[in-house]
């Protein structure tokens, strides 16, 4: 049985879970586009440029939990690149595709185009390396299943992006058809050994601390460990908080949820209970500068109990192939109740802040602007909080069960939200999607707003115009964070052209504010752009105090 090389690809794409592919054209990818397009259960989604389908892909991985993006060598690759990056260090299996040249130019010694004009044509390839874990070039039509597989397999398996690099003249090469789907998704289990004992020694730890807390991390989403962290959570009963980026994985109307955990910006004094705690269970926690507040919320590294996707260490112990659920599952086995920092929690939690409704007619702020998007989401709403003071805005909203929050903390690139937001609705159509992005995120991948406009996204972005950089103004100011003011609102026009029906409103009033949120209610055939123009300063005092520590950490002197 035989195949093509572009075929297999698409077979293989839909058999991963794969329903849309995300593309910009080039003619080193026109015959494989070609083929992904012959295959019945694939359609391919258009971006206006590859650094914004990358980033519509990673957030389609969001949704679907598996991604694509086609695009064409170097000119293409190279943007791409960026939301590979993202996709790596957020832990999302992104299979990025890149057309390349005719396998027999290296042969003709050919210098050509869309490279740096040498005759050296690995040098993307190599790079790929650097920000995949597999990257592949297809050469020989005979190698291709080999491998295809063995890069969407290390892709599903680390949750982490692949490269598979396909010569213009390969796509439509004959190669032998797709074997078993098991053969590619096959994954190594927990080695049963390791496990027992890393669930004994935990098990013994727990027992002998009085106060235990628990603490999810972004990485309980990747490693498919939410439910087993629920379970584990409710037989403890212990006080549970969440670091930032792992917002809306432990439910927050759950009586033992405690708040973000973001060092002296957490929310609802969770930074007490977990310091008042003698052991933390950290599962799937990811500690750097941002989402530790510049270093600011240390634990006693005798006071962690460090869980991650495939690994657990704790004082004096280090168990190495054993898949998190397994451990969390294994542990629930194992421990007794002890609700000791839930209890105490209660003391220390603070009232809920009272938000009174502002002057309909008064200036815009900040928090009339939160009051009423908060009474938007419901248990089917996705909330996307793009890198800024949208971060800060978004950590302290409340979320009915049921309701995710999307953000890139890790990778943390202005712009990511309007491109991801718009690849995460392709992958899940009946969320409702709500996106809150600053002027200067929106300035870098506006365009992807035309999509939505395209493909009839119901998407709601409230655009905080606030005239710059507000995030770098809070680290250290200065004029390079001023940013040119644009008539957003203005924008959607533009993007409609005859055929569209996005709507874009520019707000100054609670009034105003609370009247264009209506009219989205009834906008189903497109996005609503509600710009909210607010005073520059106007921002989160979590924001001011994150920026000051983070500018702390930025300028330590060199260690000589
Ligand atoms: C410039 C930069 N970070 C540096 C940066 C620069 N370039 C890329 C691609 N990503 C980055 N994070 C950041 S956070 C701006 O304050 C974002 O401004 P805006 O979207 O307007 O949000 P706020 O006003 O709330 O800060
Ligand atoms: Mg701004």
């Amino acid at each position: 049985m035989t195949t093509t090389v572009g075929s297999y690809l698409a077979t293989r794409f839909s058999q991963v879970g794969i329903e849309n592919h995300f593309v910009v054209a080039g003619d080193y990818n026109l015959s494989l586009l070609d083929k992904l397009q012959e295959h019945p259960e694939l359609e391919e989604v258009n971006c206006c440029n590859e650094l914004n389908c990358s980033f519509a892909a990673e957030g389609y991985a969001r949704s679907k939990g598996v991604a694509a993006v086609v695009v064409t060598f170097n000119v293409g690759a190279f943007s791409a690149f960026n939301g590979i990056g993202s996709s790596y260090a957020e832990n999302l299996p992104v299979i990025l595709v890149v057309g390349s040249p005719n396998t027999n130019e290296s042969i003709d010694h050919n210098l050509i185009h869309h490279t740096i004009g040498t005759h050296n044509l690995d040098y993307e390839f190599e790079m790929a390396k650097k920000i995949t874990c597999a990257a592949v070039q297809i050469k020989h039509a005979q190698d291709a299943p080999r491998l295809i597989d063995y890069a969407i397999r290390k892709c599903l398996t680390r949750k982490k992006p692949c490269y598979i690099e396909i010569p213009t003249n390969m796509a439509t090469q004959a190669c032998p058809a797709p074997g078993p789907l098991e053969g590619l998704l096959y994954q190594l289990p927990s080695e049963p050994n390791t496990l027992s004992k890393a669930v004994d020694a935990a098990a013994k730890l727990i027992e002998s601390r009085s106060k235990p807390t628990m603490l999810a991390g972004s990485r309980l989403k990747s490693a498919g460990a939410e439910e087993s962290f629920l379970t584990l959570a409710e037989t403890l009963g212990c006080a549970v908080a969440v670091m930032p980026a792992a917002k809306s994985l432990f439910p927050e109307d759950h009586p033992q949820y405690v708040g973000v955990y973001w060092g002296n910006v957490s929310t609802k004094k969770a930074d007490a209970i977990l310091q008042w705690s003698d052991l933390t269970i950290c599962a799937g926690c990811v500690f750097t500068d941002y989402s530790t507040a510049g270093w600011t919320s240390p634990q006693p590294a005798a006071h962690r109990l460090e869980a991650d996707s495939d690994e657990v260490k704790f004082s004096g112990h280090y168990y190495g192939h054993i898949k998190l659920a397994d451990f969390l599952d294994a542990l629930t086995k194992k421990v007794k109740k002890n609700d000791k920092s839930l209890i105490e929690y209660r003391r220390l939690r603070p009232p809920p802040p009272l938000v009174e409704a502002a002057d309909p007619s008064a200036p815009l702020t900040r928090q009339e602007m939160t009051r009423q998007i908060q009474g938007l989401f419901n248990s089917n709403t996705t909330f996307f909080a793009e890198t800024g003071d949208s971060w800060f805005n978004g950590i302290q909203m409340d979320l009915p069960r049921g309701a995710k929050f999307e953000a890139e903390m890790q990778w943390g690139h202005i712009g990511w939200s309007i491109p991801a937001c718009f690849g995460y609705s392709v992958g899940a159509p009946d969320r409702q999607i709500v996106t809150m992005v600053g002027d200067g995120s929106f300035q870098v991948t506006v365009q992807e707003v035309a999509q939505m406009v395209r493909l009839k996204k119901p998407i709601l972005i409230f655009l905080i115009n606030n005239y710059g950089y507000t995030i770098e103004v809070e680290i250290h100011d200065g004029p390079y964070n001023d940013i040119k003011n644009w008539n957003y609102a203005a924008l959607i026009e533009a993007f409609n052209a005859d055929d569209g029906h996005g709507k874009g409103y520019q707000v100054k009033t609670g009034a105003e504010l609370a009247e264009a949120i209506e009219k989205s209610k009834t906008n189903n055939k497109g996005p609503t752009l509600i710009e909210i123009q607010i005073h520059r300063d106007d921002c989160t005092t979590e924001l001011v105090t994150w920026g000051q520590y983070v500018a702390l950490a930025n300028d330590r002197p060199p260690i000589s």
